[in-house]
């Protein structure tokens, strides 16, 4: 089966692998394709599973997983031309509030999309979103958090994990809300938000932006925006030109 795939060039690195650029020789087309080392196989399918009852364009459609000698291969979309927010913010810092509104409003729908399904992302950071000329897309749908950190007890990733998971609260929806209210706050200030317990030390970004930020940034959970209401609160909010 894997004959049909031919790996081209390496098109990143994360903490789980490699990813390729690859191209499909039976259905002619290029694909992206994530290559694990096998150990979890049982958990990266049952989430691979989960992510692949999504179809949304903000969020990277899950073609096939197949094993491959001590490997898993989780074969996807391939956005073309894209780079992550994290490397966009490192390259340019604090985004025009116009484009971080139109990268909020794509991950909130995004998110809306897999919550409504009953899928959780776990782990949305800057690293996580892909920007493309014409599409923001959120990569590493529910996989990244199974197979987990071994050095982390709580699966995420430092400074945007929501604050009741280290009072060992679950992980949710409204979870994954604050993730992206962290996200959404690093591409405005070029820093993760503050996470220490003085928050008149840190106001954080203005504006209704700021504002939508803020109420995704809620401590308390129950209390936090959410994404449909974040949602109807932005599209008051211009788009960038
Ligand atoms: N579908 C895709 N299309 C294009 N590039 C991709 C795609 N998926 C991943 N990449 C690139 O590969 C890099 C690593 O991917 P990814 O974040 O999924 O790996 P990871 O091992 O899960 O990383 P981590 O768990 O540390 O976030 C990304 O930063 C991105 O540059």
């Amino acid at each position: 089966m894997l004959d049909r795939y031919r790996l081209l060039a390496r098109v990143g690195r994360g903490g789980m692998g490699v990813v390729w650029r690859a191209h499909d020789s039976l259905l002619r087309r290029d694909v992206a394709i994530k290559v694990l080392v096998s150990g979890n196989d049982r958990a990266v399918l049952r989430e691979a599973r989960a992510a692949a009852r999504l179809t949304h364009p903000s969020i990277v459609t899950v073609y096939d997983v197949a094993p491959s000698g001590d490997n898993l291969w989780i074969v996807m979309e391939l956005v073309h031309e894209s780079v992550t927010l994290s490397e966009m913010v490192s390259r340019l810092g604090p985004l025009p509030a116009p484009v971080v509104t139109r990268i909020a409003r794509s991950l909130l729908s995004a998110l809306s999309h897999a919550h409504d399904k009953g899928v959780l992302h776990r782990d949305v950071n800057p690293h996580n979103v892909l920007l493309a000329s014409d599409r923001v897309v959120l990569i590493d749908f529910g996989i990244a958090a199974p197979v987990g950190r071994a050095s982390s007890a709580v699966a995420g990733t430092p400074g945007y994990i929501a604050p009741e998971r280290y009072g060992g609260g679950p992980h949710t929806a409204a979870a994954d809300l604050w993730s992206l209210g962290a996200t959404l706050y690093t591409a405005m200030e070029s820093r993760p938000p503050c996470v220490a317990p003085d928050p008149t030390a840190d106001p954080g970004p203005s504006g209704l932006l700021g504002r939508v930020v803020g109420g995704l940034l809620t401590d308390d959970p129950y209390s936090r925006l959410s994404a449909r209401a974040a949602l109807s609160a932005l599209a008051s909010a211009k788009d960038p030109v």
